[in-house]
């Protein structure tokens, strides 16, 4: 199966549209068609010896809500501390979850012991299942955002208010927690771009032909 021009534009349309979406959730719900498509597209991401380590708690409770905003209030209290002088004031004006605007959140784990102890292609990289999760959260953003829908990853929240608050036993790690919804709109570059925290880097310096080279001095 050839892809056509059109849908290579699109799907590339859709790489560079999509956004972490922080602000502006609108609270109407996700159809379950819609709901249904990204989760499956979530679920036919890459994984290591096959082993799809992956599972997706579905959260729409207004108390589990609240509780996951609170963890986020206290590791972002946490974490304000980490930056120092006008940073810190800087970080503690940005916007940096929508765990209770959003209409849902989905939790993504990894059971690391899915397929037993010796996983194809993960002998000399045990940390690859990790890894195969997030490549679902990637599918599952990209097809978020070809549904018109934003996502916004929240990593500052300590795994174990998630772990209590979902039920999420020990044995299972937490790989993401995503909040989902409709949006009032898709900015063309990063929330943390525009508020000056950091510039998107030159492409070409991500690049390296056959060795590492340094970044030149600009
Ligand atoms: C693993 C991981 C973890 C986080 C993020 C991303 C990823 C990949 N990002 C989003 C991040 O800030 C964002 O992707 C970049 O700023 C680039 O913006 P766009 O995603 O292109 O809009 C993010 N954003 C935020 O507001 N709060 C957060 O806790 C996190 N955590």
């Amino acid at each position: 199966m050839k892809i056509t021009p059109e849908e290579r534009n699109a799907v590339y349309k859709t790489i560079f549209s999509r956004r972490d979406v922080r602000r502006e959730f609108k609270p109407a719900p996700i159809p379950k068609d819609v709901l249904e498509r990204v989760l499956l597209a979530a679920h036919h991401a890459p994984s290591v010896g096959f082993m799809q380590p992956w599972d997706f708690v579905l959260v729409t409770k207004p108390d589990s809500k609240r509780q996951i905003k609170q963890g986020f209030l206290q590791a972002h209290a946490e974490a304000a501390e980490r930056f120092e002088g006008e940073r810190k004031e800087q970080y503690k004006r940005l916007k940096l979850e929508g765990i209770e605007e959003a209409p849902l959140g989905i939790c993504v784990t990894c059971d690391r012991n899915r397929t037993g102890p010796v996983v194809l292609g993960r002998t000399a990289k045990p940390e690859m299942d990790l890894f195969s999760s997030v490549c679902a959260v990637q599918n599952l953003w990209l097809a978020a955002r070809a549904e018109n829908l934003g996502v916004g990853w929240v990593s500052i929240v300590h795994d174990k208010v998630i772990r209590d608050t979902l039920n999420i036993p020990e044995s299972i790690d937490i790989i993401a927690y995503l909040c989902v919804g409709y949006v009032e709109a898709f900015h063309d570059t990063p929330d943390l771009e525009r508020a000056g925290w950091l510039p998107r880097r030159d492409a070409s310096s991500a690049i390296h032909y056959e060795f590492w080279s340094e970044p030149t001095a600009e």
